[in-house]
């Protein structure tokens, strides 16, 4: 399914923070928004996934209006993983991944029998099936966060929105996350349905690796676009980001990766001395 987000404003508490957005994201691309402290990446992504309505613009999934849908429809379209997500009770991990099936029941609480395989497989897809019958609250920042995907995975969502989903995880499970999400999420590869994924990513290195395309954000607006190759050049991550980068590329996989320094200062000139 694909993402087309078109002249999309977004306000909050009547300031503009987010200005004229045009993004596509093809059906079963990975997509990622990168962008410094600030720059806009969640509100735009709070606005895709429904939090905040457009103050312009539009967000169309295979050309329905999202924002037309009703909540139930869109939930069983579009799955998220906040920033700041949770719950407040203490509910249990398979109470919590449950959750992700309410878009898909008649009723409240009337689970099937595949409801709770699906769930159950969301859980083991993640690595967190041993944490079932764990209270939510009681878990580590890092198991939080697979519970977490594996809700939105068990929505048998088509398009997953994912607000830096590596936070609080080891460099192993940020790895195995991001590929599981690259590979389509639960999405059963006999039906051949990759999810397409649009994920904000602080970690330059974990998003040159596994999106497609990348968008970058600096104050509220979309400064590049495109391959992470092309786009994550020195002179963009020096104006972008404050940062001198060197580019090598993945010996493996040939992905662009990079290495950070600090832009060198300029040497005081002499005048400042005396
Ligand atoms: N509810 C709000 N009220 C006022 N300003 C807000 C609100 N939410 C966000 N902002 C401001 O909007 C700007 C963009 O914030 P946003 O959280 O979207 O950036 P971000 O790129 O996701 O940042 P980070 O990388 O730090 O998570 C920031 O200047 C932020 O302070």
């Amino acid at each position: 399914m694909r993402i087309e987000i078109t002249d999309l404003s977004v306000e909050v508490a009547g300031r503009r923070l987010v200005h004229d957005i045009t993004l596509r994201a093809g059906s079963g691309r990975m997509v990622g928004l990168v962008g410094p402290n600030g720059s806009g990446k969640s509100t735009l992504l709070r606005c895709v996934y429904r939090a905040l309505r457009p103050a312009a613009g539009t967000v169309r999934l295979d050309g329905a209006d999202l924002h037309a849908m009703d909540a139930r429809e869109g939930a069983r379209l579009l799955a998220a993983l906040p920033q700041e997500s949770g719950t407040e009770f203490d509910f249990t991990v398979a109470e919590v991944v449950a959750m992700g099936r309410l878009p898909h029941q008649r009723g409240a609480g009337r689970a099937s029998a595949g409801d709770t395989a699906r769930c159950a497989e969301a859980l083991a897809r993640v690595g967190a099936d041993h944490l079932a019958r764990r209270g939510f609250l009681g878990l580590s920042g890092g198991e939080k966060q697979r519970v977490l995907i594996a809700r939105a995975l068990a929505q048998d969502p088509q398009v997953l929105v994912l607000d830096e989903p590596t936070n609080h995880l080891d460099i192993a499970q940020q790895l195995e996350v991001l590929a599981l999400v690259r590979a389509g999420g639960t999405s059963r590869p006999e039906s051949g349905r990759r999810l397409t994924v649009l994920t904000a990513l602080h970690d330059l290195n974990l998003a040159a690796r596994h999106c497609d395309e990348l968008y970058v954000l600096d104050g509220g607006r979309i400064v590049a676009a495109g391959p992470p190759h092309d786009v994550l050049t020195p002179g963009l991550l020096a104006g972008v980001f404050g940062v001198r980068a060197h580019r090598v590329r993945h010996p493996e996989s040939g992905a662009v990766q990079l290495l950070f320094d600090r832009l060198a200062t300029p040497a005081p000139s002499p005048a400042a001395d005396s």
